[in-house]
C-alpha cells in the first residue's frame, strides 16, 4: 500500500474495499493507527472503497518536527486524495480525526460528500489537561499516561469484559512515536475551530459517547448546533466508541451514508 508524500512527510495509506464504489475516508484518534478501524472494516468494505491512513507522527507515517496544526493535518489529507486521484470522499473521523474533518469541511468543501464527526470537540475551554499530559510524557514516556488515557478511551465495564481488546489498544497507544504524540498534544492544547463550524455545508452527523469524558456529549452538542442541519447520535460508550460499541457505530455510519 502506498506511502504518500505530503510536504516532505511520508504518510502510510491503506486502500481497501469496493473498487468503483463511493469512497469513505477514515481518520484516527490521537495515539491510534489505522488499525483502530478494524471493527468496521468488514462491513464498510462491502459498500465503499475505504481509505485509511496514519496521521503524521503516528504508526508507519513519518514523524517530522512540530509544530503540527489542524491545517497541516487537513492538507495532508488533501495530498493523499490528490495522489490517489480521488476527487471527492465521505469522511468519518473520530476525536482528532473529527477535528481534521471540521477543518476540511470548512476549507475544502468540494472534496467532501457527507461528514461524520465522532467523539470530538471544536475547542478545549481549558488547555491544562493537555499541558499536564505533555509534561508527563516528556518525563516518563507514553507509558506514564497510558492507564489514564485507556480509562478515558474505554469504560471500566468494557475493559473488564474485553481484556484482550483493551490490551491491544494500550499496546497501540504505547507504540506511538513520542515526538509525534507530543506534537499532536501541542496542537490540541491550542485548538479552537468554533469559527469554522458555520462554514461546513456538507450533511454532517455528530456521534458522541454518553460516557466520554475526553470529548463529552456537551462538546458534540456545540458542534451539532454550530453546523447547519447537522444531526447527532448518542452511543453508550466512552471515547473510542467505534471499538466499544462497534456494531452500533458501524450501523450509525452506514445508516447516515446511505440515507438519501
Ligand atoms: O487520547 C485521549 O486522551 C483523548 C483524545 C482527545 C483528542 C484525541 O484525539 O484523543
Amino acid at each position: 500500500m502506498p506511502m504518500i508524500n505530503a510536504d516532505g512527510c511520508l504518510l502510510n495509506v491503506q486502500v481497501d474495499g469496493r473498487d468503483g464504489g463511493p469512497t469513505l475516508m477514515l481518520s484516527n484518534s490521537l495515539g491510534c493507527t489505522l488499525q483502530m478501524w478494524e471493527p468496521q472494516m468488514r462491513a464498510l468494505t462491502q459498500m465503499f472503497r475505504v481509505i485509511r491512513y496514519d496521521r503524521r507522527g503516528h504508526g508507519k507515517s513519518g514523524v517530522p518536527d512540530g509544530p503540527y496544526s489542524m491545517e497541516r493535518f487537513g492538507r495532508d489529507v488533501l495530498a493523499i486524495l490528490d495522489d490517489l486521484n480521488i476527487e471527492k470522499v465521505h469522511w468519518c473521523g473520530l476525536s482528532m480525526g473529527g477535528m481534521v474533518g471540521q477543518w476540511l469541511g470548512a476549507n475544502a468543501p468540494e472534496r467532501f460528500g457527507k461528514i461524520i464527526l465522532a467523539n470530538t470537540a471544536c475547542y478545549y475551554p481549558d488547555p491544562t489537561n493537555w499541558l499536564n499530559r505533555i509534561k508527563a510524557v516528556k518525563e516518563g514516556g507514553i507509558a506514564a499516561v497510558a492507564d489514564t488515557v485507556i480509562a478515558g478511551w474505554l469504560t471500566a465495564d468494557f475493559r473488564e469484559r474485553e481484556p484482550e481488546t483493551t490490551a491491544r489498544m494500550k499496546a497501540m497507544l504505547i507504540a506511538s512515536p513520542v515526538e509525534g504524540y507530543l506534537a499532536c498534544c501541542e496542537a490540541l492544547s491550542t485548538l479552537d475551530q468554533r469559527a469554522l463550524l458555520p462554514r461546513i455545508k456538507s450533511p454532517t452527523l455528530v456521534i458522541a459517547g454518553k460516557q466520554d469524558m475526553a470529548t463529552p456529549v456537551s462538546a458534540g452538542e456545540v458542534i451539532r448546533s454550530g453546523i447547519p442541519g447537522a444531526s447527532m447520535t448518542l452511543l453508550d460508550a466512552a471515547h473510542i466508541s467505534n471499538v466499544e460499541q462497534s456494531h452500533a457505530f458501524t450501523e450509525a455510519v452506514v445508516g447516515f451514508l446511505t440515507q438519501r
